[in-house]
C-alpha cells in the first residue's frame, strides 16, 4: 500500500496521475489531505503511523511553500517522494525548492513540478524490488516505452525526407 497525500485538495488535479500510475499497475494506494501547515499534530500521526499501517512508501504533493514531504519524512523511516504542484505565481519554483534543498539526513525524492506520474511510478519501482512479478510488468512498461520512441523516430524520418535516424540516405 502506497501513501498519496497532499496539502490541500486543489493539488488532486496535478496529483491524480500519481494515482493512475499506481492504477495502472495495480499497485494498491489510498488518498488524503494532509498539511504540514493547517494541520499539524495529524500530518506528524500521519507520518508516525505510517510504517506500522503497513505503508510502503509516501507521495507527498503540496504548493508554494511546500514544507509537507520534507515534515513527513522527518517522522517516518519510509521513502518519501515529494511532488512539486504548481501554483499560479512562482510556476511551482516556490514548491520545487521548498521540497528539493532538504538537510542531510532528512532525504525527500522530489520529482519534476506537477511530476506525479513519475512519483507514482517511482512508487511501483520501489515495491518493485521486492515483487518480482511486479518488477516484470516493469520492465516490460519499459520496452513498451522503447518501442513508442522507436516508432516516434521511424515517424520523424519518413516525414522529413526518408533518410535513416543518421541521415544515411539523404
Ligand atoms: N504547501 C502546503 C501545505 C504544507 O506544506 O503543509 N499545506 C497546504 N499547502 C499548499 O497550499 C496550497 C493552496 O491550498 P488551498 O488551495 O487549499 O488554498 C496547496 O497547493 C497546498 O498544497
Amino acid at each position: 500500500m502506497i501513501g498519496i497525500v497532499m496539502g490541500s485538495d486543489s493539488d488532486w488535479p496535478v496529483m491524480e496521475e500519481a494515482a493512475k500510475a499506481l492504477d495502472e499497475f495495480e499497485v494498491p494506494y489510498e488518498v488524503d489531505v494532509v498539511s504540514a501547515h493547517r494541520m499539524p499534530r495529524e500530518m506528524v500521526a500521519y507520518g508516525e503511523n505510517a510504517a506500522s499501517r503497513g505503508l510502503k512508501a509516501i507521495i507527498a504533493g503540496a504548493g508554494g511553500a511546500a514544507h509537507l514531504p520534507g515534515m513527513l519524512a522527518s517522522v517516518t523511516p519510509l521513502p518519501v517522494i515529494g511532488v512539486p504542484v504548481p501554483l499560479k505565481y512562482l510556476d511551482g519554483m516556490d514548491s520545487l525548492l521548498s521540497i528539493v534543498q532538504m538537510p542531510a539526513g532528512v532525504p525527500v525524492a522530489t520529482v519534476s513540478i506537477g511530476g506525479a506520474r513519475n512519483a507514482g511510478l517511482l512508487a511501483a519501482r520501489i515495491l518493485a524490488a521486492h515483487d518480482p512479478g511486479l518488477q516484470a510488468r516493469m520492465c516490460e512498461f519499459q520496452d513498451e516505452l522503447n518501442a513508442q520512441a522507436t516508432e516516434k523516430g521511424k515517424r520523424l524520418r519518413a516525414k522529413v525526407d526518408g533518410a535513416d535516424a543518421f541521415g544515411f540516405g539523404r
